[in-house]
């Protein structure tokens, strides 16, 4: 599946358009991580669709989520802004930045230069970088662009091999572990656990996908974990900002 979203990817990017500045105001991603609101840090997905799930939200509206995340107390939110494979759209991002006081991670699948620039562009504080995407030199190349052009990245990997490969060549500031292996779809938080040992002691760690309750939360946690990424689990229910103190065990009132 991989494979052939980054296919997609090529051609769109052949076509790209780099869209003009957006003047935003913007937020660390590292440091709303580095203090979040909770005992663990949370990036709250706006997702519309997925390839492994289908349609996850109909009558969706990207502001009204984003507004009841950060009600709800996420420290970040991630934006997908894929529109072939997850119905998402740069536009939504735009939106959202206008809107909301958080950091804003653009979540989409960045192999060339000209898309770190429009990520600047569109306004997003932070961009993922995924490792079983392209070659350790090459994501490097992109991390340090991203930088120069005020971006944080989230660089994300699923397997042991690719975060050994990375390292080798530099360390991330933001390491992520999807659990979700992007070849297959099979996911098991208990990737987590396993990279964790890995990851360097200064950088944090984001454990992503398939994370839905309160006991996955802990395990996470208990894993190393300083933050976690989770999209469907709270796209699926009707209030975002009541489905996050759900996934903390908050009461409703509590907060
Ligand atoms: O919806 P979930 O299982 O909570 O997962 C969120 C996020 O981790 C997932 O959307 C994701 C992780 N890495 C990606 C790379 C591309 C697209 C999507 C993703």
């Amino acid at each position: 599946m991989l494979k052939q979203i980054l296919q997609t990817k090529q051609e769109e990017i052949s076509q790209l358009v780099v869209p003009e500045q957006q003047i935003t105001e913007h937020y660390s991603l590292y440091e709303a991580l580095s203090k979040p609101n909770r005992t663990l840090g949370l990036i709250a997905e706006v997702k519309r669709a997925s390839p492994s799930k289908g349609m996850i939200k109909e009558n969706f509206n990207h502001l009204e989520i984003a507004q009841s995340y950060e009600q709800g107390g996420a420290d970040a939110l991630s934006v997908l802004t894929d529109e072939q494979y997850f119905k998402g759209h740069r536009n939504f991002l735009i939106d959202i930045k206008k809107q909301i006081q958080l950091p804003v991670l653009r979540k989409d699948f960045i192999i060339d230069p000209i898309q770190v620039t429009e990520s600047a562009r569109i306004g997003a504080d932070a961009i993922l970088l995924i490792g079983e995407a392209m070659e350790p030199s090459k994501l490097y190349e992109l991390y340090k662009q991203a930088y120069e052009e005020g971006l944080e990245c989230l660089v994300e990997v699923h397997a042991k091999e690719t975060l050994e490969s990375i390292l080798n060549v530099f360390t991330p500031a933001i390491i992520g572990v999807n659990n979700r292996d992007l070849h297959t779809f099979t996911t098991s938080i208990e990737q987590t656990k396993e990279i964790a040992q890995f990851v360097p002691k200064d950088s944090l760690l984001v454990s992503e996908s398939g994370i839905g309750s309160y006991e996955d939360i802990h395990y996470v946690k208990q894993s190393g974990a300083h933050g976690v990424l989770v999209g469907e689990s709270l796209m699926r229910q009707d209030s975002q900002k009541a489905a996050i103190q759900k996934l903390f065990g908050e009461s409703a009132h509590a907060r």
